[in-house]
């Protein structure tokens, strides 16, 4: 983990995003949040295997929150912390990153003309002082979304995958980059399937008394 980091004493980021995620990252920017990043260095697969039997909608949740945790320690306090976690659900089948070439084929040949659903979970914990109007809160939520993929040829899912793009995201696919055009359609919050659902945040933010709008920075 980066050094210990602690929010400007006078002056946002009030958000300490818990995640390594390029994809969480570039959406908050783009939705003018102001934010600080310290990603969790965590044994995902062992806190699974911990956890037992779980729903996939469990499995990200607890995920979300055990890496919101370990950041909130890992930090000097006074942010209000997002912990995330994303899987793709097909089949009744868990299935994240495929991490190699061989496995990112094998994905996108079971994936091609199917609709799966990529859970998201968001997990906060509230970590401003008390003069800060903190509340020591954590809670989290999970957003799903269906994802319905396009009827892929061989030719095209080895050209994908020869881009590297398949191997370290969730599923094996991005909406919002060069997979694009291999995704046939995603019902509710698209920003949930790149990890981060917007109206999720802001409705957990809300739950402690932060608009969203306030952490908007100034541009
Ligand atoms: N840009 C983009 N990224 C995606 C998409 N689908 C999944 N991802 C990324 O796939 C990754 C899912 O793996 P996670 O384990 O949730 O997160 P991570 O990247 O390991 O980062 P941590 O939060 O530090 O664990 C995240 O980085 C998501 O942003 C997409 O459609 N677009």
């Amino acid at each position: 983990m980066d050094d210990a980091l602690t929010p400007e004493t006078d002056s946002l980021p009030l958000l300490l995003l818990g995640s390594a995620s390029p994809g969480r990252r570039d959406t908050l920017e783009r939705a003018g949040l102001e934010f600080d990043v310290l990603p969790a260095d965590l044994d995902e697969e062992a806190i699974l295997a911990r956890a037992g039997d779980l729903e996939p909608v469990e499995q990200v949740l607890l995920l979300a929150r055990e890496k919101a945790s370990a950041v909130t320690a890992a930090s000097e306090g006074g942010y209000v912390v997002l912990g995330c976690d994303s899987m793709l659900e097909i089949d009744g089948e868990v299935v994240g990153k495929p991490h190699t070439a061989e496995a990112a084929i094998e994905r996108w040949r079971s994936l091609r003309g199917r609709t799966g659903v990529l859970h998201s979970g968001h997990w906060i914990v509230d970590d401003r002082d008390a003069e800060d109007e903190g509340t020591g809160a954590t809670f989290g939520a999970t957003a799903s979304c269906e994802i319905t993929f396009a009827q892929l040829s061989d030719e095209e899912i080895e050209a994908y995958v020869a881009t590297g793009e398949p191997l370290e995201v969730a599923g094996g696919f991005t909406i919002d980059g060069r997979g694009g055009p291999f995704v046939e359609s995603v019902t509710g919050d698209p920003h949930a399937v790149v990890g981060l659902s917007l109206p999720l945040l802001r409705r957990l933010l809300a739950e402690i008394g932060i608009g969203v709008h306030e952490l908007w920075r100034e541009d």
